[in-house]
């Protein structure tokens, strides 16, 4: 049996339609269930967020997560194969017409990806201070809280329509399959077996 985390949503639904590819069978969440077992296979219905916990934890031998978020919980876990979905980039938002002013002595950032932006700006030897936000990023230079935002960039509609500028890539993201460092020892054959099946797939 292999336990498999995967984050509630698109990401989750596309995820799925791609085992029914590689399995030949329809995996389906019921209902409010959060667990789905099936042929060989428990799958958890999981914040995105929470996806790398489970795995680290060792409550999931395998997790499908976006490498922004991967990156922003700096555990130990092994990047099996990018499933090339869920594509999207991490990116500043601008107000529209401005530029980021690399030469001011502090640029107020607001984010979800705290870390991402901490460490871009660290590699540029730049003192910067960081907002922690939850949702709605875009809102947040609009009305003053911040000069500038790091935020997921796919089409680029949510900040056009908010007055805001796509500023420059930090790091382009696709969801991975991730495993669990003894999962992946213990359970080789099994977990090979399956990135095998799925990379037929991408
Ligand atoms: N257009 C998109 N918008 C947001 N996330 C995307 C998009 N395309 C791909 N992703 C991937 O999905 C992840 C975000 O998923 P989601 O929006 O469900 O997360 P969230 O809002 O941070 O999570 P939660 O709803 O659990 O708080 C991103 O971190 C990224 O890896
Ligand atoms: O470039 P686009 O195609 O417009 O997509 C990007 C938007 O989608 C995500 O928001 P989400 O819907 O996950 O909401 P939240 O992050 O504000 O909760 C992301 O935070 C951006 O706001």
């Amino acid at each position: 049996m292999l336990t498999i985390a995967l984050p509630k949503g698109r990401i989750a639904d596309e995820t799925l339609d791609r085992f029914e590819k590689a399995f030949g069978e329809k995996f389906v969440f019921e209902d409010r269930k959060l667990i789905l077992e099936k042929s060989g296979f428990k799958f958890l219905n999981v914040r995105n967020q929470d996806v790398p916990t489970y795995v680290m934890h060792g409550a999931a031998d395998l997790g499908v997560v976006g490498l922004d978020v991967l990156e922003e919980k700096e555990y130990d876990l092994i990047k099996l194969l990018d499933l090339k979905l869920g594509r999207c980039k991490v990116a500043f938002g601008l107000r529209a017409g401005e530029k980021l002013n690399f030469d001011k002595s502090k640029i107020t950032i607001a984010t979800k990806h705290e870390k991402i932006a901490k460490k871009y700006f660290e590699q540029k030897a730049m003192a910067v201070e960081i907002i922690k936000l939850y949702g709605s990023i875009e809102l947040a230079p609009l009305v003053g809280l911040c000069d500038c935002i790091v935020d997921i960039v796919e089409t680029g509609e949510t900040m056009k329509q908010n007055g805001l500028e796509v500023g420059p890539t930090i790091m382009e993201t696709t969801a991975h399959l991730i495993a669990n460092k003894n999962s992946f020892y213990a359970k080789k054959d099994l977990i090979f077996d399956l990135k095998d099946k799925l990379e037929k797939y991408l």
